[in-house]
């Protein structure tokens, strides 16, 4: 092959693929055996998709006349695919460092929503910060992902609550989505509250009546582009039957049902998503049996978050009894200004020292689990030709590395590279 290509990556000691035969997701026994390469390269072409992988000599003689615009040694380091974060809440005003002092003191998440503070205190803000300032911090939060290894991320608006301020985060959302590196997938998560003063019927009404249909405009219209639709279905805000409503009136607008489920009481959200064919529900926390074998037979993803559970003190998710049931089991970093880990290393960290789930499993629900969760696992969360050249070189002989040292992430992500650039130099990384 005498052509030129953007990047080769050689040698590397181990080259995690994933998964090697175009799968869309993978169940618990897939999960266990990750295919790994020892010795191993890849290749990504000029259109910034992979072009080869394989054992590195296998690829030395195939690509022995070709040209690279970069070429990275990988000898005695891991490559993988970038993480996938599949839930977050990264464009916010007015950070809540106050109240984790509370919710140290013993508050509990509900009783500060309900006292107005929380999701009401991130729309004061929020509704009042220029969508620049917006835009900056978020560019900030999303570049700290990048560094620990998120090279698709899903963000969500919801701290508007009414038109005008669910309109700007979108915007914000997406510009950034136009002008970095990362991977974005929208949420519309107009649904994340009842607005101070209304009733759950007169939101709903608001959202169904007011909101979405301009949302249609701008989409249609081609100057917004929105994937997925949200609703925080919980006992004090939007119900079973005010979920369903918005959450068809968004499938019916093309998007996919990904939402927030009996997280802090079991509100039968994995049923009804799986009745909506949701391709996601996150949280989970409360699930019933009934709810998991509904997720499994639906292949809805169950998002799993245990940043959450974890600074909540909530009861963990069942991972265990999710993927025994044939679940697809994804994971999320849940930044937000109540749960603020920009870290999926961490997460999966957390996934299986709380959760129960192996290095293995929870690095699968971090790529193509995570991606299949947002509609996106054709093009991303493996290593496989033709997906895109997004990923990680580490500074270590053995991947799992990355989740076994707590927070060695900084020290361990070597490049973090998208579509064949290298997005993240990080010439300080060690191996000790
Ligand atoms: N549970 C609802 N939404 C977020 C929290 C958002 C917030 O507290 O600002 C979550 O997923 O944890
Ligand atoms: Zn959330």
């Amino acid at each position: 092959m005498s052509s030129s290509h953007r990047l080769l990556v050689e040698n590397a000691r181990q080259l995690v693929l994933i998964c090697s035969g175009g799968e869309k997701y993978l169940t618990e026994p897939g999960m266990k055996n990750l295919c790994v390469i020892e010795n191993g390269s890849v290749v990504v072409g000029s259109d910034g998709l992979i072009e080869a992988v394989g054992p590195a000599e296998t690829i030395r003689a195939q690509y022995s006349e070709a040209t690279f615009e970069k070429v990275i040694d990988a000898s005695g380091m891991c490559v993988m695919p970038g993480l996938v974060d599949a839930h977050t809440h990264p464009v916010w005003a007015g950070d809540r460092v106050h109240e984790f002092a509370m919710k140290l003191a013993g508050a509990t998440y509900m009783d500060v929503h309900r006292a107005g503070g929380g999701i009401h205190f991130t729309v004061e803000h929020t509704q009042a910060a220029a969508p620049s300032d917006l835009l900056a911090s978020l560019s900030g939060r999303l570049a700290r992902m990048q560094r620990a290894g998120t090279t698709l991320v899903e963000c969500k608006s919801g701290y508007g609550l009414e038109l005008q301020t669910e309109l700007k985060m979108l915007e914000v959302i997406d510009e950034a989505r136009r002008t970095l590196p990362i991977n974005i997938s929208s949420t519309y998560c107009g649904a994340h509250a009842v607005p101070k003063g209304k009733t759950v019927a007169e939101a709903t009404e608001d959202i169904l009546q007011v909101q979405l249909p301009r949302l249609r405009e701008r989409m249609s219209a081609g100057n917004l582009r929105v994937d997925n639709i949200d609703v925080f279905c919980e006992q004090g805000v939007f119900d079973l039957d005010s979920t369903r409503s918005i959450l068809q009136a968004g499938k019916d607008l093309g998007l996919n049902i990904n939402f927030h489920g009996d997280e802090l009481h079991p509100m039968n959200s994995a049923q009804l998503g799986a009745e909506l064919g949701a391709l996601a529900i996150s949280h989970l926390e409360e699930v019933t049996d009934e709810g998991i074998k509904a997720m499994a037979e639906a292949k809805t993803a169950a998002v799993l978050l245990p940043t959450t559970a974890y600074i909540l003190r909530l009861p963990q998710p069942r991972a265990r009894d999710m993927l025994d049931a044939g679940v697809i089991v994804a994971l999320g970093s849940d930044f937000n200004p109540n749960a603020y880990c920009c870290s999926m290393p961490i997460v999966m960290h957390l996934a299986c020292v709380n959760m129960r789930m192996s290095m293995p499993e929870a690095l699968a629900a971090a790529t193509i689990n995570a991606a299949y969760a947002l509609g996106r696992s054709h093009t991303h969360g493996s290593l496989e030709v033709y997906k895109h050249g997004d990923l990680l070189v580490l500074n270590t002989s053995r991947w799992e590395h990355l989740i076994y040292q707590l927070g060695g992430h900084q020290e361990l992500v070597r490049y973090v590279v998208i579509k064949g650039n290298v997005v993240y130099d990080n010439e300080t990384s060690t191996d000790l």
